[in-house]
């Protein structure tokens, strides 16, 4: 198929979708492609009045994707086990029959727990329309779901779907915002004794790990656009995750995380520990000379060793092999730098995406060890509701999955910005340190946000 620009494949698909004889098609969702033209795809999606918009830009650079509306999707809002979740997974995979058709949404971090509305506890949508960039090559994706329904009807929809696109418009220069008021959740005194709690010896000794966290209210004159915040962030840390959800104009949720929770390959996966932090040096020397420390440090060692452990642990059984035994490494990001090794498995030939994320998340960089006695300590104390913080976010597709851990995340609603940091607390954590480490994480949002 030839390439062509993007409003010449959108009359493309205009004619493919009139000469569809709907009753021919056998599979559950029927996907349509067309290459195009190199598009900024970040501007294109920020441009689009049609919602959801769903952004997903891989860690490793070689693929992005924009994607607009939905024409299906599992959401629960309320509530949802396990089982429901095992069993609406079973019915989608036969959805997944073609590779190329994917599935993006999340998981909250604690899906026992309240979570944001639109977000719920786990929603994912399969878009209707999706800018798709692998490596150079971009196309254009139209799905039509037709497992259930009216397809006349669906078939409708797809066409006014392609009808309201309009061009991409160049991104709205980065303003910075004035904050009215900042509110911590826990605040600094409440945070100490937090930490205290955690790192008293009774408790550390059955509870070795808790990742407390903060939820950092900033009430500003006007919100900014999430995709222009969401593109600067991506110009300041691009070997990160950068992700964004927008179920409607009023709520986004966007992320640039450095954490992968998995990167599955048919039966390959690969994940890491991710846990240990500190800061950057202002000269390379100096630079180096923390990074030598962070190696060196204990807590810091036992603090990224929990979560490999655990990692292993919890994949040994879903897999015919794991190798946890990378070296130590670090990851380095804008401000600052992590320890970081990563984790290989091959996986039994029956284990599914959904396994792999009970089994996976949340792991203990943003919960802790024991995962149970963890959670819990999170829920009485840690005074409020994660949402999709610390939650799992990516796509399903039938051969490849990927899920980033959504922490270094922003929700964006109204006169609000609503930032979230965590930090890993064990025995050795230092209530004044880890208070800064939360700190740190957030410099590189609130430079973009705030003058700082
Ligand atoms: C929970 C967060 O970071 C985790 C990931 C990397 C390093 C961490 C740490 O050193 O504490 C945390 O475990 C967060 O950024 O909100
Ligand atoms: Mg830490």
């Amino acid at each position: 198929m030839s390439v062509t620009s993007l409003s010449q494949a959108v009359k493309s698909l205009q004619q493919r979708l009139t000469e569809l004889t709907l009753s021919e098609v056998q599979a559950p969702v029927l996907q349509l492609k067309q290459p195009i033209d190199t598009l900024p795809l970040m501007a294109w999606l920020a441009t689009q009045h049609s919602f959801p918009k769903i952004y997903w830009h891989g860690r490793n650079n070689d693929e992005e994707a924009a994607a607009i509306g939905s024409c299906h999707q599992f959401f629960f809002e309320q509530t949802v086990t396990d089982e429901q979740l095992a069993s609406v997974y079973q019915q989608q995979l036969s959805c997944l029959a073609e590779p190329d058709i994917r599935y993006y949404g999340g998981i909250a971090f604690d899906r026992r727990e309240a979570s944001w509305p639109e977000f719920g506890r786990v929603r994912f949508i399969l878009p209707r329309l999706e800018l798709r960039r692998q490596d150079e090559h971009y196309q254009l994706l139209l799905n039509l779901y037709l497992a259930e329904g009216d397809a006349q009807y669906e078939l409708a929809r797809a066409r006014d779907a392609l009808q309201a696109l309009v061009p991409a418009a160049p991104l709205a220069p980065p303003r910075k915002t004035e904050v009215l008021e900042r509110r911590d959740t826990p605040n600094q005194q409440r945070w100490q004794q937090l930490v205290s709690m955690v790192t008293e010896p009774q408790f550390n000794a059955d509870t070795p790990k808790v990742v407390l966290s903060r939820h950092t209210q900033l009430k500003v004159a006007d919100a900014p656009d999430p995709w222009t915040v969401l593109a600067s962030w991506q110009g300041r840390n691009p070997n990160s995750f950068q992700f964004g959800f927008q179920f409607s104009p009023e709520r986004s949720f966007i992320s640039c995380t450095p954490e992968r929770l998995f990167q599955r390959h048919e039966h390959e996966l690969k994940t890491e520990a991710l846990a240990g932090t500190t800061v950057r040096g202002m000269t390379a020397a100096e630079d180096q000379l923390l990074a030598q420390q962070l190696l060196d440090d204990a807590k810091n060692s036992v603090e990224n060793q929990f979560v490999r452990t655990h990692i292993v642990n919890e994949l040994n059984p879903l897999s015919d092999e794991v190798d946890g035994n990378a070296p130590l490494a670090i990851f380095k990001l804008n401000h600052i730098q992590h320890l970081h090794r990563i984790i290989r498995a091959k996986l039994k030939h029956n284990v599914n995406d959904f396994q792999l994320l009970q089994a996976m998340h949340p792991t203990p960089a943003v919960g802790g060890l024991p995962k149970q006695s963890a959670m819990d300590f999170i829920r009485e104390y840690e005074g409020y509701n994660r949402g999709w913080y610390a939650g799992a976010c990516g796509y399903l597709s039938r051969h490849v999955s990927e899920f980033a851990v959504a922490i270094r995340s922003a929700l964006l609603e109204p006169g609000t910005i609503n930032l979230f940091a965590g930090a890993g607390i064990l025995a050795g954590s230092d209530p004044q340190s880890e208070w800064q480490e939360l700190e740190n994480k957030l410099a590189t949002i609130m430079s973009i946000l705030v003058d700082f």
